[in-house]
């Protein structure tokens, strides 16, 4: 199982729907036109074929406060922020301290993923990095920690994400 979890409004729904169709046999063309999504009011299962069945739960924004009640079982974690906001981002680094120092998720492989790269003022992944100081804090968890900057509405960078999957999920889901 793969915990999918963010802000609200970061942009979790979208990426399942793109990875499901990239990951889809029609999906290596086009991306399409990006799906609506509306706001996660609990949890969303999304199974992914990525060689083997990746199961992905998104976790709503607004389900913040119960997050840690679907930890256990989890394998792997896509953390994600939203590049272009940065009245959120003292709120995602809150979260992210929070997830890293989680006793149950000690175990699991992490992605950190700064959404929304395609809007003009987007904060770069070094901004970011030195605005919360990641390094400090990736120093201090015990998790394997992977970022990359990605637009879930673009499509850049999620084939990263979908390899990411493949290769956290070889051996275990
Ligand atoms: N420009 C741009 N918009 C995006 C991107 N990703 C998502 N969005 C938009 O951001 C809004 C929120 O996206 P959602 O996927 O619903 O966000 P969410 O993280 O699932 O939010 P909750 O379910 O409330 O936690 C939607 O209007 C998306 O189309 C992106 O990469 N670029
Ligand atoms: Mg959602």
């Amino acid at each position: 199982m793969c915990l999918l979890l963010g802000a609200t409004g970061v942009g979790k729904t979208l990426l399942v729907k793109r990875l499901q169709k990239l990951s889809s046999p029609d999906g290596a063309g086009d991306l399409g036109e990006p799906p609506p999504t509306r706001p996660t009011v609990g949890t969303n299962l999304t199974d992914i074929m990525a060689q083997r069945k990746i199961t992905i739960r998104e976790l709503g924004g607004c389900m913040g406060p119960i997050w840690s009640s679907y930890y256990g079982n989890c394998h792997s974690l896509l953390f994600m922020m939203d590049a272009s906001n940065p009245t959120q981002l003292s709120v995602s680094c809150v979260q992210l301290l929070g997830l890293l120092s989680a006793e149950q998720l000690a175990e699991a492989s992490v992605l950190i993923l700064f959404n929304k790269i395609d809007l003009p003022c987007y904060m770069t992944m070094e901004e970011i990095k030195s605005l919360i100081r990641l390094p400090d804090i990736i120093a201090c968890a015990k998790q394997n920690i992977t970022m990359a900057e990605i637009s879930a509405w673009k499509g850049t960078g999620l084939a990263g994400v979908l390899r990411w999957l493949q290769d956290t999920h070889r051996t275990n889901d």
